[in-house]
């Protein structure tokens, strides 16, 4: 039997050598305190050689909340007459997202449910999405994310020409049967398809992993393979918050230790790629620990008084204002860190977007 030893790991990780599908278990299994904070504080080293102490902060837009799909585990599920729907318009979109990039933050996150309106083949629904995408360019200039599901490559192409940088799209889990049960009736080959060919366009591409909804470590190794074999420039993983209304409410709510021991183990590697604290779990309560853990975008940075919604914590800490850029600076500080400017984050993106991140598939098996 071959022996796990935690101070061989971190030698490894810190000399970038390649660890082996165990050693991740290893990792993610992890309990112990004092063994965990070793491993976060690796993860930190990792992220200060390639970032400092620079965190990017995204602002975030869920424009429409109306979906056609019916993920189990989400709150805007076409068949949960619970939640609040509404559909803003561009003009209010491109106020909301100069309202944000005045606030500090450096890139705009347009997400919506697979919203009929913009996603039929309807040229002028199609329209529609894309001037929500060119007036939020227009009006600040800023890197901009969209997150609109599964579209059609034609549809991306136009948006990326309209003016956007980023396409993300969570898989959820690379287990096929598992897939089948949160997003039913969605086709696994397709959401993984769009996403390579966004690649091939030149956008940059967000993957994530949903964790506590039956997925094993098994899995989650598997995912993170995926996600290399993608070479997407931005990975994230969120702890699944249960949801009234919907099929997996009555499941067991996973406490966010798993979530915290994948952002290390992803910090670990993909040193150089953006992973983010996501406000949308927790709320600020758990941005320090995320941050902790090796992260370095903060995310689902939401402007009070707006009437917009987070996606799983749909309310949480928003009319507070805790979910904006003064309200995150405590946590910051607290972590050691600081915003990056604008020019760094630019200068970041620019990189990856003129050298995509290759995959050399040989290789890539040796690594494994
Ligand atoms: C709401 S969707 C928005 C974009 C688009 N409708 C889609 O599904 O790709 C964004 C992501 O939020 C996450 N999410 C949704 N409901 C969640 C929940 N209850 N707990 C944790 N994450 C959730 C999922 O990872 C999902 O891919
Ligand atoms: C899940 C959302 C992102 C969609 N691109 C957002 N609530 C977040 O946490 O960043
Ligand atoms: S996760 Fe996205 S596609 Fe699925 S129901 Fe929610 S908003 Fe719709």
């Amino acid at each position: 039997m071959v022996t796990i030893n935690l101070e061989a790991i971190i030698d490894k990780a810190l000399n970038r050598n390649t660890l082996s599908k165990e050693e991740i278990k290893f990792l993610l299994k992890l309990s112990d305190p004092l063994m965990k904070e070793k491993v976060f504080l690796t993860a930190r080293e990792l992220r200060n050689r390639y970032f400092q102490d620079r965190v990017f902060l995204y602002g975030f837009i869920y424009f429409s909340t109306y979906c056609r799909n019916d993920c189990s585990f989400c709150y805007y599920r076409k068949s949960n007459n619970l939640c609040r729907r509404y559909r803003k318009t561009a003009a209010e979109v491109a106020d909301i997202a100069r309202a944000l990039a005045e606030s500090g933050v450096y890139l705009i996150d347009l997400t919506m449910g697979e919203d009929p309106l913009y996603l039929s083949d309807s040229t002028e629904g199609q329209e529609k999405l894309l001037e929500i995408v060119r007036m939020v360019k227009e009006s600040t200039g800023l890197p901009v994310m969209i997150s609109p599901g599964v579209v059609a490559a034609g549809m991306l192409k136009k948006l990326k020409e309209a003016g956007a940088d980023w396409y993300a799209c969570y898989q959820e889990t690379h287990n096929r049967r598992l897939y089948k049960k949160l997003r039913l009736n969605q086709s696994y080959n397709e959401r993984w398809a769009i996403k390579v060919y966004a690649k091939t366009i030149g956008m940059l591409v967000e993957e994530g992993l949903l964790v506590g909804v039956g997925d094993s470590i098994d899995d989650i190794v598997n995912s993170l393979m995926e996600m290399k074999s993608l070479g997407a420039e931005q990975v994230r993983t969120m702890t699944f918050v249960p949801q009234q209304g919907t099929p997996l409410y009555g499941i067991d709510a996973p406490g966010d230790a798993l979530e915290l021991n994948i952002i290390a183990v992803m910090r670990i590697l993909f040193p150089d790629r953006l992973i983010p604290a996501s406000l949308d779990v927790k709320g600020i309560f758990g941005l320090k620990e995320r941050l902790d853990a090796g992260a370095n975008v903060v995310t689902s940075l939401i402007p009070p008084e707006r009437g917009l919604v987070g996606v799983s914590q749909s309310t949480l800490d928003i009319s507070e204002g805790h979910r904006t850029v003064k309200g995150i600076m405590p946590a910051l500080q607290s972590c050691g860190l600081k915003p990056a400017t604008l020019a760094e984050y630019t200068k970041w993106i620019k990189e990856k977007q003129g050298h995509p991140i290759k995959i050399d598939k040989r290789k890539e098996m040796l690594c494994w």
